[in-house]
Parts: structure tokens; C-alpha cells; sequence
């Protein structure tokens, strides 16, 4: 009890309860217990009291502050109260001591004072992973970075199917998808269905299956139908492969191998529409994900932001998983490779780090050009490549640029890129563009007639990103304001989103000002670990408007914000879009940011 008491301090200082206290009150009775023969259990209910006249007595713009706040007990003269974060008991213990002090003074009829307390679990909507901190590539280090790896005994077998219920190899596994939340199934228009193969048929097997591009180009028009191109004969295989030397099955169970993975569940081939843009890139990577090791090693898929190639990376991962029971496969950026990296060095655990990566099946790494001058990951990951080649395992890289264009990248890593096949994303066409956004309002489910969807993709033409973003500021608008999707309201919501001219270029920066002034915050409060709840909205808002108004990848925008995890800035962007659709306040938050940021970016 003692130790209860204790955790409780005095104004300027932060008390953390050790233990759960979900309704704030458990230090209540202890205290009752203690006191009860003083007198003390009608002096609590009377804090209890007091605290609804402080509510009703204070401005409403004060009174938000003690929204997830709980009176806990009276201490002799002292009313103990907890709120959820630091940044609560800061404004508590500064602006609001005065009127808060007062108000229970007078209640009481004697000078109280107040002690706050920290008790996170008042606020149960934040789940913000804790902000790591940024890291730097160091500048030299002394230990052995590149000794042979020590799992050789796991390199041997190329991808397997594992023992007893599997089909040999070569042959699909049953359906797997249940171990993800695969999007809704929702009805598809024949131009949007799935092109790739269904794991319930068989592949073919090894041997007598190889993919070919020719056969993935001469396939129709992805929006009109086509038969699944690379089930056809060979006429001109790409990449070397070297058959696969036979070896035991991995031995992760799928379930492990699954956690590692870390692949968005929307990202499939199933949601993945295919245009004359992007038709080369999505055939290679299915052939990738049908034969991993054997089709092309490394693919390379390059292109501007926005356009689909983290998505393929993930559909990947997804489709080998299904036909592959305990294929292991690693999803990572760049720049997690890199952190990761130098999280190993730091903490001594290179063996570690060398395996989460070289111990795979298939390794999926996003926007290489983050290892652009990055001398020493670089080298960390010439290895990894080598390490994984040589075992037949599969690479699959993206890039926003051909590697030849990568100059501050090593040439021995670009050479390497080009072993295997290099295949670019183009903007999509405008019926692609339309497909797309009819795939999303379908698996979102979201409603919007045909002229919308059309106006929507004649007037966002490059990035699918600000595609689908846009798509969702008009249905969240409708929402809103119980309004049928109809032209006239996607004009007024596209006509501040998308101005006429010229892009202007908005900067991270330029969104954490003008969100800060916004809120009436500071940029420092936007990067640091306070959850109240007015930050984390604002801060939610800037990752959001971020992700949405700039090209910047989820981990630079973690960076940004105090080094946040890049997960942080995904569960921002999800909250946000759900948000606009139901509050109010958050949708005109958000479109009023963005006119000040735009309006900003173009006076620059
Ligand atoms: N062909 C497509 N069909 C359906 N959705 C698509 C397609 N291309 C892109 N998208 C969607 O567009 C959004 C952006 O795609 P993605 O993140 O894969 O782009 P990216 O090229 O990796 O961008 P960046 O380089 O900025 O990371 C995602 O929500 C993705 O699902």
C-alpha cells in the first residue's frame, strides 16, 4: 500500500501506477481502507463530487483536458488525480492548477492542492507503437561484418513443401489464406479479375514449368480478359537458374514464418490491377512467386512513387506463401535493413542480423536506393545478396529508379541487379486508373457511381496513392454530410485537393508547421512521446498528410517524427481515413491543413 502511495507524487513530478488501473480508481480505496476510521470515506465521495463541480465549472476548452482524467483519492490536502499522459499532467499542472485548485477549494471549504499522476490505461484508443530512436550508418566498425554464415546446414534445400500434408514439390499447398485477413471478397467486374494462377490449380512441375516474358507480353490488355500467361511453354528464359540442389524443408513452422513475413493482407495479386503499365512487372512477379529461386534472380521492379511496387512486393510474398507451406519469406524496406543493420552493430548481434536475413526463402527489399551511400550497408548487403543467390533463394528488389541510375550505389551491387530481370512501372492509363479505383471502392467498400470514380481518375493521374487518398476525402465527404457520391460534391472536394497548374512541392516540413501552428503546438511536440490526445491526432494528421502530400517512404516519415517505427505512421494513415469518414472535426481538419500546406507549397 505503502508502495501505492508512493507512486503518487507531488505536482512537477510524474508518478507511473505499476499496475493496471483501468477505471483510475484503485488507489481510491486503498486509500478509503486507511482512512476509514478518520473519516476518510466521506471525504473520497466527496472528491468524487468536488471533481463534477470542477468539470462543470471549467471553459469547455479546459475541461478537454480532464476528458480520460480521474479524481483518485484526498490525501489530507492533497486530491490525487491521474491523467493519461505526461502531456495531460504538464497542462494540468500549469495552465489548469489555478481554476482546478480553486474550484476544489471552494468545494471543500479548505485550501487543496492537487498531485497528478500518470495512468496510461485511461486512454485506451492509444496504441501508438514508442517512438524509436533514428540511427545513423556508423562511420567505421571494427568487427567482422561478413563471416561465412552459420546456418549452412539450412541452405542446401531450396523451397519445399513441408513434410507429411504437403504435395511434393513443385505442387501447390492447399490454401493457406486463412492465416491472413484476406480483404472481404467482394463482386468483381471482369475487367478487374484476378490474372494469376489459382493455388488450387497445380503448378507445373519443376522441369517441365519455366515462365516466359513473351508469353506474359503477348497476353491482352489487362482490362479486358486474358488467360493466366505463364502457364505457357518457354521460348526464351531469362536469368540463369541452376536447378535446385534437393534439401530438408525449412525448419520454421509457418506460423513463425508468417510473423516474420510482415505483409499487408491488401496487398495481393488478387487486388492488384493490371494496365499496360505495369503488365511486364506484375508477370514477372508472379513467375517469380511460382518458381522462386528458378524464374529470375534478382526481379528488379522500378518506378516513381506511388505506383504499385511495394504492393507486388507484397503480393509476392503472399502468393509464394500459399503455394509454399513453411516457405520462408522476408518483407523489409531499405531503411529498416539499414537500422536493423546498425542496431546489430551496435548491440553485438551480427550473427543475429545476418540470419533474420540470409536464413530466407524469399527476400523482399524495398526502395533500394536508401542504400545509396551508405557505404558500409552496402557491403552488408552485397553479402546477403551473394549469401542468398548462391543458395538459389530468391531477391526481389524495388528501386524508384533503373539501377544504372542508382550512381551512388556500388557498381559490383548494380552489376548484380542486372542478373536477373528488370522490370519498370509506368503511371497508369486512364482506364487502368479507373479499374483501380473501382477494385478499391469495391474492396473498401465504398460507394461511388461510375462518373465519379471516372472524374476522380481524369483529374489524379500520376500517383495511386493520391488516387485512392482522393477517393476516400470524397466518400468520407459524402459520409459526412449524408450525401449521395455524386459529381458535383467530388468536384467540390477534388477542387482544393487538386489545384489547377503546375504541383507545387510540399515538403514534410512544410506539413509539421503548419500542423503545429494548426494546433497550436510546437514541431517539438509533434516529434516527441507525448500520447495526449490532442497530439496524437495532430501528430496522426501530419503522418497522414505526409504520406498522402508527399513521396516520402513510411520509414523517412517516421524519421521525421522523432524516429518513429515506420508500423506508427501506417496506423496513422489507416486511423485518419477511418476518422474523416466519421468525425467531422477531423475531416475539416484535415482539409484545411491541406489548403494551408498547398497554398504554402505554391507561394514557395
Ligand atoms: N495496379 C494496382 N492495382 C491496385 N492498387 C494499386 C496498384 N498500384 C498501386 N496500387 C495501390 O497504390 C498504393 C501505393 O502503392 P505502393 O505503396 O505499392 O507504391 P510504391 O510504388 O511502392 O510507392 P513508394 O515508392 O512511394 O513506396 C497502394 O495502396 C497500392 O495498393
Amino acid at each position: 500500500m505503502a508502495g501505492d502511495r508512493d507512486e503518487v507524487a507531488p505536482a512537477g513530478l510524474t508518478a507511473r501506477p505499476t499496475g493496471h488501473r483501468s477505471d483510475g480508481f484503485g488507489e481510491q480505496r486503498v486509500v478509503e481502507d486507511q482512512s476509514a476510521s478518520a473519516g476518510g470515506r466521506a471525504e473520497v465521495k466527496d472528491l468524487d463530487e468536488a471533481w463534477t463541480r470542477v468539470l462543470a465549472g471549467l471553459p469547455p476548452n479546459q475541461r478537454a483536458w480532464l476528458t480520460n482524467s480521474r479524481p483518485v483519492t484526498l490525501h489530507e490536502s492533497t486530491a490525487i488525480v491521474a491523467v493519461p499522459d505526461d502531456f495531460t499532467r504538464g497542462q494540468l499542472e500549469t495552465r489548469l492548477r489555478p481554476d482546478l485548485e480553486r474550484i476544489l477549494s471552494e468545494s471543500f471549504g479548505r485550501d487543496i492542492r492537487i498531485a497528478v499522476t500518470v495512468d496510461p490505461s485511461l486512454d485506451p484508443e492509444l496504441r501508438e507503437p514508442a517512438p524509436q530512436q533514428p540511427v545513423q550508418e556508423p562511420v567505421r566498425q571494427s568487427m567482422p561484418l561478413h563471416q561465412p554464415p552459420q546456418y549452412q546446414q539450412h541452405q542446401s534445400g531450396q523451397l519445399q513443401p513441408s513434410q507429411q500434408q504437403q504435395p511434393a514439390y513443385g505442387q501447390p499447398s492447399p490454401q493457406r489464406h486463412d492465416q491472413y485477413q484476406q480483404p472481404a471478397p467482394t463482386p468483381q467486374q471482369p475487367e478487374q479479375r484476378s490474372q494469376h494462377a489459382q493455388p488450387s490449380q497445380p503448378l507445373q512441375t519443376e522441369g517441365s514449368y519455366q515462365p516466359t516474358i513473351q508469353s506474359a507480353l503477348s497476353a491482352p490488355d489487362a482490362i479486358g480478359q486474358h488467360n493466366h500467361p505463364l502457364h505457357q511453354q518457354v521460348q526464351q528464359p531469362l536469368g540463369s537458374v541452376a536447378p535446385p540442389p534437393n534439401g530438408s524443408a525449412p525448419s520454421q513452422t509457418a506460423t513463425e514464418a508468417h510473423g516474420e513475413a510482415r505483409l499487408n493482407p491488401k496487398y495481393t495479386f488478387e487486388t492488384f490491377v493490371i494496365g499496360s503499365s505495369n503488365r511486364f512487372a506484375h508477370a514477372a512477379a508472379v513467375a517469380v512467386a511460382e518458381a522462386p529461386g528458378k524464374a529470375y534472380n534478382p526481379q528488379l521492379i522500378y518506378g516513381d512513387s506511388g505506383l504499385g511496387k511495394t504492393h507486388l512486393l507484397h503480393a509476392i510474398g503472399h502468393y509464394v506463401r500459399s503455394l509454399y507451406t513453411g516457405a520462408r519469406v522476408r518483407y523489409v524496406s531499405s531503411e529498416e535493413f539499414t537500422n536493423d543493420f546498425i542496431n546489430a552493430i551496435r548491440d553485438d548481434k551480427a550473427s543475429q542480423f545476418q540470419r533474420r536475413y540470409r536464413d530466407v526463402d524469399v527476400l523482399l527489399i524495398d526502395d533500394i536506393q536508401f542504400l545509396e551511400g551508405k557505404i558500409q550497408t552496402q557491403e552488408e548487403f552485397f553479402h546477403t545478396f551473394n549469401t542468398l543467390h548462391n543458395a538459389n533463394k530468391q531477391i526481389v528488389i524495388s528501386s524508384d529508379r533503373a539501377p544504372k541510375r542508382l550512381e551512388a550505389l556500388e557498381d559490383r551491387l548494380r552489376n548484380r541487379f542486372e542478373w536477373g530481370l528488370i522490370t519498370d512501372i509506368q503511371p497508369p492509363d486512364l482506364e487502368t486508373r479507373i479499374a483501380i479505383l473501382r477494385k478499391k471502392a469495391a474492396t473498401e467498400r465504398l460507394t461511388a457511381p461510375p462518373e465519379v470514380l471516372e472524374f476522380i481518375a481524369s483529374k489524379v493521374q500520376t500517383n495511386i496513392r493520391e488516387l485512392e487518398g482522393a477517393l476516400i476525402r470524397v466518400t468520407a465527404f459524402a459520409s459526412l454530410n449524408r450525401q449521395p457520391v455524386d459529381l458535383s460534391l467530388a468536384e467540390i472536394v477534388l477542387k482544393d485537393l487538386i489545384p489547377e497548374g503546375s504541383k507545387p512541392e510540399v515538403t514534410a516540413s512544410m506539413i509539421m508547421g503548419q500542423t503545429a501552428s494548426y494546433f497550436g503546438l510546437s514541431i517539438d511536440d509533434l516529434c516527441g512521446s507525448s500520447r495526449s490526445r490532442v497530439l496524437v491526432t495532430a501528430r496522426q494528421i501530419a503522418m497522414y498528410l505526409c504520406r498522402e502530400l508527399t513521396d516520402l517512404s513510411l520509414p523517412k516519415i517516421g524519421q521525421q517524427f522523432g524516429g518513429r517505427d515506420h508500423t506508427t505512421v501506417m496506423h496513422a494513415e489507416r486511423k485518419i481515413r477511418q476518422l474523416m469518414s466519421e468525425r467531422r472535426s477531423v475531416f475539416n481538419q484535415v482539409t484545411e491543413l491541406t489548403n494551408r500546406i498547398k497554398h504554402q507549397a505554391k507561394q514557395q
